[in-house]
């Protein structure tokens, strides 16, 4: 298990990079560290690793502070998204590398049994002779992860390891990640600015920015129960409708459409309403066709992607988003009626806190 105890880290310029860390990874987890570019990521995987020193706080790996140890006492495996093998070897040479040097290196023989070990399991045992500047960045991909995994490391680390590869293989890859930490039990975190990458291959996700986390949750609550604005709007693609209202009475009042706090769920309410003006969120899927529309609003444009389609409008003042089935056959310019399912709600305060 990896504790992180109000871990914080000041730049030499005196930038705060980490406000005040605290997160228990269990044993086996495979936890993203997510947030915008800036927000710490690589900060807290570089503390993790120990390449860096914190200012202050406690980073424990089974209950043991590793603050104090050297990088290669921590008996982690790091994966970086440049791959870092070393060119004038061949893959055999590259992931028999880190077994034959050191304290505890062992005779080539032994190594190379080790290392071919783990390409069967990383399904690179036809790349053996090949030199890393022969291969698509997929391979070398699998190959450095499978140098970082022969050392039998108690956590694995991988910094964006994905970024440099095209799309499709992206998700090939990431899958294969997902099922080879599993298949190992290995804990791993993994860094990524990539909301879906994150959702997708995720146990739980760190969601950050600026040096704070934001919410530290399993996948699916990151999209239905968002901790605050924050995460409500980083988290879904397309981005969840904002809107500012004035609540007046048991209503927050809008140009084109309002909402009747009377309709919501009571048990949902985190808050009491005793202020003047909330942010209403509304994710795109739920602002539904409807032949008893609550609004209705001409289409500005259209956008296909695969069986669904994104409507974009004008309502309340703001350009929203909804987002609908392709045979409902929306064109730009058509006067749509909408309705909103009153499940997808989200209040905040201004402040960004939810409260609903
Ligand atoms: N050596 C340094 N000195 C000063 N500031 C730094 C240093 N390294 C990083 N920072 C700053 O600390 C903040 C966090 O950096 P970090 O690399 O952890 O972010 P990140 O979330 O990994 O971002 P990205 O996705 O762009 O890699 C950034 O604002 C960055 O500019």
């Amino acid at each position: 298990m990896i504790q992180i105890e109000k871990l914080k880290k000041v730049y030499d310029n005196g930038y705060e990079a980490l406000k005040n860390i605290n997160l228990e990874i269990n044993e086996g987890e495979l936890v993203c560290l997510l947030g915008p570019s800036g927000c710490g990521k690589t900060t807290i995987l570089n503390l993790l690793a120990g390449l860096l020193d914190p200012t202050s706080g406690e980073i424990k790996f089974d209950g043991e502070s590793v603050i104090n140890k050297h990088p290669k006492d921590r008996n982690i495996g790091l994966v970086f998204q440049n791959y870092a093998l070393y060119p004038h070897m061949t893959v055999l040479e590259n992931i028999m590398f880190p077994l034959t040097v050191g304290k505890n290196k062992m005779p080539k023989n032994e190594a190379m049994e080790i290392a071919k070990k783990y390409m069967k399991i990383t399904s690179i045992e036809e790349l053996a002779d090949k030199k890393p500047g022969n291969m698509s960045g997929g391979q070398q991909q699998r190959v450095a992860i499978t140098r970082a995994l022969v050392q039998n490391p108690k956590v694995l680390l991988l910094d964006e390891p994905l970024s440099n590869l095209d799309a499709r293989l992206r998700l090939k890859i990431r899958e294969e990640i997902r099922r080879l930490v599993k298949e190992i039990g290995i804990t791993t975190i993994f860094v990524t600015h990539d909301q879906e990458e994150a959702l997708s291959i995720s146990d739980r996700i760190v969601l950050m920015n600026q040096g704070i986390v934001q919410q530290f949750d399993i996948p699916q609550n990151l999209y239905l129960e968002p901790a605050n604005l924050f995460v409500a709007q980083f988290m879904g693609n397309p981005i969840i409708n904002i809107y500012e209202m004035k609540k007046e009475g048991n209503v927050l009042k809008g140009e084109n459409f309002s909402i009747d706090l009377s309709l919501l769920n009571k048990d949902r309410f985190k808050a009491d309403l005793t202020e003047e003006n909330y942010v209403v969120g509304i994710r795109p899927e739920y602002f539904v066709t409807s032949e008893n529309p609550l609004f209705n609003v001409e289409i500005e444009t259209v956008e296909l992607i695969g069986k669904d389609c994104i409507l974009n409008f004008k309502t309340n003042g703001v350009n929203s988003k909804s987002i609908v089935d392709v045979n409902d056959r929306i064109k730009e310019k058509d006067n749509v009626g909408f309705d909103i399912d009153y499940n997808g709600i989200y209040l905040f305060q201004e402040n960004g806190v939810r409260v609903y």
